[in-house]
């Protein structure tokens, strides 16, 4: 036999003797012979036997170690060692296969060497009839976690297959099972006729090895899909959701939490995972398109939605102090109060309503870091009225007025004696303001008293193109008007602690209104807070870059300040579209 595993060499030498015999003929000269010997002769061909007896000789062979007793080994070597002659050599390499590391080392090696990982298969069954050649079977070991594949019963044939194989489950890493095979068998036992549930029922109560046997699909799906990125709009809990394949497949979320989606390839369900869990399984979401449905279905389902009154202001400006701080955000409860009885109105106008939420149930972010040479990100801040967003971004400002300032906002009511123009406010006429909000240059404004108040984009850009980083409260109605590509905006939800913590930490704050001055805050404003804030976080929680508990103010206070660096500084996720250089705001 020409190839046989422990023969090394053997076609060289059978080579070697043609060859011998070859030249021999060719001394005497016979026709051709001369051509066969220089062939055989010639250095690729050599080169190319060579190759081949290399491959041959590791062809079957596995990578599984030289011995299994590597200790054993070494006792020995050590041992012979110590017969031979104790030059300094000897007695270093003795100390060094003696030292424990190296035991410990060959211990381990042992161990692994002597351990089989293959699964044990059960062995195919014998008696597959002729005409099944296009079956297969699939052996999968389950290690109590899900195969990861779900299955549907087509609606014509009635026949089980396999719907979808899930990203990074069981079954995917298998690599052999694909969306499309048609299911024959399941342990053994004949699906034909079964209800998917059943064929469920047979895989949950199987534990360890699974077989299949299948029809594998003729056109197997090619998987082009990029990675894309998504902030999720609205919270998703799949065990509430009667409409998805497969609850168990699904993946809840949250609004405001960012998912990898890995699979497109269905128009109604997604695969996704978690950025805050990469590592594991893809689960089920419900796609863009049938998200949007979803919250239209809900959305009309629900009693009107009362339209959220906020606040209406005065005039607000600290001439008293070193640093001076514009804006005019000033505590509603009071006002409220009054305005009830005086039916004055108090409803703040914005130019996007909240429906537009809903309109977008994720939205296609990336990784973004602010380049040193960039202006800096617009940061806003949120939260319901008393929680502490004037005295934080007080706090904010005076800490390092050269770095941090709030954009001086524009009203159409006379400047006072003691203001100045482009100090307390830029003081307009009312068709320059009207006209303001109608080319959208507004982030928020507001009537009160017959006169208008508004912050433009005109005022932060001011304080962005000198460098600073502007520091604006707005209405979470003005979230959306303000996330732009310009001004990048991060935005910080300042959120109030527990009524329990309030009623300790607000003792002796007061609430800063037009009516009442140096007022306690009483239970009623305490828990007006707390509901203001809910309805906030459900409403608008997804726009939320990060939310700050402020109880301390001190560590409120320092928690705000790291978040402004942070947000300068490292990467964070925003819309894809801010970061496109033909973006539109
Ligand atoms: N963590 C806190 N502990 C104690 N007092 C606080 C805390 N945060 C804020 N305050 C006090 O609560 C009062 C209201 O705060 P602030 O005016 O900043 O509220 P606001 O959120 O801006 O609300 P508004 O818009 O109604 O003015 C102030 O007297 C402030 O000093």
């Amino acid at each position: 036999m020409l190839y046989s595993e422990n023969q090394d060499n053997v076609l060289f030498h059978v080579l070697t003797l043609v060859l011998q015999e070859l030249s021999l003929l060719c001394k005497r000269d016979v026709n051709g012979v001369g051509m066969l010997y220089d062939l055989l002769r010639s250095r690729w061909l050599q080169a190319l036997l060579k190759i081949y007896e290399c491959l041959h000789h590791y062809l079957g062979k596995r990578p599984v170690p030289i011995t299994v007793q590597a200790c054993v080994l070494n006792h020995e070597v050590v041992e012979l060692l110590h017969e031979a002659p104790q030059s300094g050599e000897i007695k270093e390499l003795r100390r060094l296969l003696r030292a424990p590391h190296l035991k410990a080392l060959l211990s381990a090696h042992d161990t692994v060497a002597q351990k089989d990982f293959e699964p044990t298969l059960p062995p195919l069954p014998d008696n597959i009839p002729e005409n099944e050649e296009a079956m297969r079977i699939v052996c999968l070991v389950k290690n109590k976690q899900p195969l990861g594949a779900t299955i549907k019963r087509h609606e014509i044939t009635g026949d089980i297959t396999v719907a979808r194989v899930i990203h990074g489950g069981l079954a995917d890493k298998s690599g052999l099972l694909y969306a499309g095979d048609k299911l024959v068998e399941v342990n053994g036992v004949p699906v034909e006729g079964l209800e998917p549930e059943q064929v469920i029922n047979i895989l949950a109560l199987s534990e360890g090895t699974v077989m299949f046997k299948l029809i594998p699909v003729s056109d197997r799906p090619v998987s082009n899909q990029t990675t894309l990125y998504m902030r999720a709009m609205a919270d998703y809990w799949p065990l509430q959701d009667p409409a998805i394949p497969c609850a168990d497949a699904g993946l809840p979320f949250k609004k405001g939490e960012i998912l990898q989606i890995v699979d497109q390839n269905d128009a109604f369900w997604w695969q996704a995972r978690r950025v805050s869990d990469l590592c594991a399984c893809a689960g089920l979401i419900p796609s863009n398109h049938l998200l949007k449905r979803k919250q239209r279905e809900f959305w009309w389902s629900q009693p009107s939605q009362p339209h959220l009154c906020l606040k209406s202001e005065e005039e607000f400006g600290e001439s008293g102090q070193r640093v001076f701080i514009a804006g005019f955000r000033r505590s509603m409860r009071l006002c409220r109060r009054k305005s009830r009885t005086n039916q004055q109105s108090c409803c703040a106008q914005y130019s996007s309503s909240s429906y537009s939420t809903l309109a977008a149930p994720y939205e296609e972010v990336v990784r973004y870091q602010r380049h040193p040479a960039d202006r800096n990100r617009l940061i806003v801040l949120v939260g319901p009225a008393g929680v502490g967003v004037n005295e934080l971004r007080r706090r904010l400002i005076t800490s390092n007025p050269q770095q941090f300032q709030s954009a001086v906002p524009h009203t159409t009511r006379v400047q006072k004696s003691y203001e100045m123009n482009g100090r307390e406010y830029h003081y307009v006429s009312k068709e320059t303001f009207e006209n303001m909000v109608y080319t959208h240059r507004m982030l928020e404004y507001r009537e009160y008293r017959g006169y208008l108040y508004g912050t433009s984009v005109d005022a932060v850009r001011t304080v962005l193109d000198e460098g600073k980083i502007c520091v604006v409260d707005l209405e979470p109605q003005g979230i959306q008007v303000a996330r732009t590509h310009e001004l990048k905006p991060y935005i910080i939800f300042i959120k109030p602690s527990s009524i329990s913590c309030m009623r300790q930490s607000r003792k002796n704050a007061r609430i800063i209104t037009d009516y009442y001055v140096n007022m306690k805050f009483k239970e009623e404003d305490l828990q007006e807070m707390e509901d203001s804030a809910k309805k906030m976080e459900a409403q608008f929680g997804q726009f939320f870059d990060q939310v700050i508990v402020n109880d301390d103010l001190q560590e409120a206070s320092a928690q705000l300040l790291s978040a402004v660096h942070r947000a300068q500084d490292e990467p964070q996720w925003v819309p894809t579209t801010w970061i496109c250089s033909d973006a539109q705001p």
